[in-house]
C-alpha cells in the first residue's frame, strides 16, 4: 500500500510533458494508468487482508487455486464470469466474501478457486513494476494458469505477448501448468486461425479456442482444466463403524470424491482426494483402526 501510494504521488508530480523520457502524455493514456493504479491499489489491500487466511483455508480444504493471466483487454474478467456462470459454485460462500474476484468452483467434484487477476501491461515503468509485481502473488500461489491471450489481435503481437507473459510468470511460478486461451475466437476467421497457430505452436503447444463472450469453446477449456489440476489419488480406507468413523467419513465426502461406501463391522470407502487429504484422514485413525491400500 505505501507503495502504491508513492506511485500515485509521483504520478500526480510527474504529470507534465517529458515524465519517463517518453515527451508528451496523451491523455488517454495518463487516465489509463490512474485508472490501472487504483485498481492495482485495491487489490494490494485486498491481498493484504486476504492472502494468510485464503492460503490457510485452501490448504485445510484441499482446494486447487486456478488464476487467470494475461494482458489487460485480453478478456479475463470476461472469461471469469463466463466460466462462473457455467459452474456449480461451491457452496463455501466464504470465499466470495473474503476475496471479491475469487470464486470457489466445483469442476466435476474437484474443488477450485477461481481468481481474476490485474492485466499486464506494456512498458510499465520500473518504478511501477515493482508495486505491480506484488499483485502477481495471486498467481504465483496457484496450482494452474490461465494464460488468456486477445486471439483477435494481429499473429505476431500475439506471440510478442505470449513470450512476455512467460518471461513475466517462468522465474516464480516453478513448473506451474499453464494453459494459453485463445479469446475473442469469434474475431478470427478460419485463416487466420491457421496463422496464430503457426505462430504461436512452438510456445503453447495446446491452446484452446473460446470466446468467453459468447460462451464457446468452455467445454474444452473445462476438460483441459480438469487435465492439469494437481492429481488426486485414489485410495480406500477401513473406518471403524462408530462414531467417530462416520465423521470421517463425512469430512471425506466433504474433501474429496467418495466412489464407494460399504457398511459392516467396518465402513469401507474407495475415495479420491489430494494426497495431504489421505494423509490426513490416515492420521485421523488410531494405527490399528487403519488399514490403508492406496
Ligand atoms: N468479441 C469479443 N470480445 C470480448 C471477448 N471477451 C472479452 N471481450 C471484450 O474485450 C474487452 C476486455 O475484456 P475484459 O474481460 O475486461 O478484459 P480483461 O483481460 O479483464 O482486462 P483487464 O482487467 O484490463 O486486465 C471487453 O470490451 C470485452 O467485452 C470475446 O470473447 N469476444
Ligand atoms: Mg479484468
Amino acid at each position: 500500500m505505501p507503495r502504491a501510494r508513492a506511485v500515485v504521488s509521483l504520478l500526480k508530480k510527474e504529470e507534465r510533458a517529458g515524465f519517463m523520457g517518453l515527451g508528451d502524455y496523451e491523455d488517454s493514456y495518463e487516465q489509463d494508468l490512474k485508472k490501472r493504479i487504483t485498481r492495482i491499489q485495491n487489490e494490494l489491500e485486498s491481498a493484504e487482508k486476504d492472502d494468510e487466511s485464503l492460503r490457510a483455508l485452501r490448504h485445510r480444504k484441499g482446494f486447487s487455486l486456478i488464476s487467470l493471466a494475461g494482458y489487460t483487454n485480453a478478456g479475463k474478467s470476461t472469461l471469469f464470469n463466463a466460466i462462473v456462470n457455467e459452474s456449480v459454485e461451491a457452496k463455501n460462500m466464504l470465499f466470495t466474501t473474503l476475496v471479491p474476484m475469487t470464486r470457489a468452483l466445483d469442476l466435476g467434484g474437484r474443488k477450485a478457486l477461481l481468481t481474476d487477476t490485474v492485466g499486464f501491461i506494456e512498458d510499465l515503468p520500473h518504478w511501477l513494476v515493482d508495486a505491480f509485481k506484488s499483485t502477481l502473488d495471486e498467481i504465483f500461489l496457484s496450482d494452474l494458469i490461465l494464460l488468456v491471450v486477445d486471439a483477435s489481435e494481429k499473429p505476431e503481437t500475439i506471440l510478442q505477448k505470449l513470450s512476455t507473459s512467460h518471461d513475466t510468470l517462468w522465474d516464480r511460478i516453478q513448473g506451474v501448468p499453464i494453459i494459453t486461451v485463445l479469446n475473442k475466437a469469434d474475431l478470427v476467421d478460419e485463416s487466420e486461425f491457421d496463422a496464430i497457430m503457426e505462430h504461436v505452436g512452438y510456445m503453447a503447444p495446446n491452446p484452446v479456442f473460446v470466446s468467453a463472450k459468447k460462451g464457446t469453446g468452455m467445454d474444452a477449456l473445462k476438460a483441459e482444466i480438469m487435465k492439469h489440476l494437481p492429481p488426486w489419488c485414489f485410495c480406500s480406507l477401513s473406518l471403524p463403524n462408530s462414531e467417530k468413523g462416520m465423521s470421517i467419513l463425512s469430512w471425506l465426502y466433504e474433501e474429496g470424491i467418495v466412489h464407494r461406501v460399504e457398511f459392516g463391522q467396518q465402513i469401507l470407502v474407495d475415495y479420491e482426494a489430494r494426497t495431504e487429504i489421505i494423509n490426513r484422514a490416515h492420521a485421523l485413525l488410531e494405527p490399528q483402526e487403519a488399514q490403508r491400500s492406496e
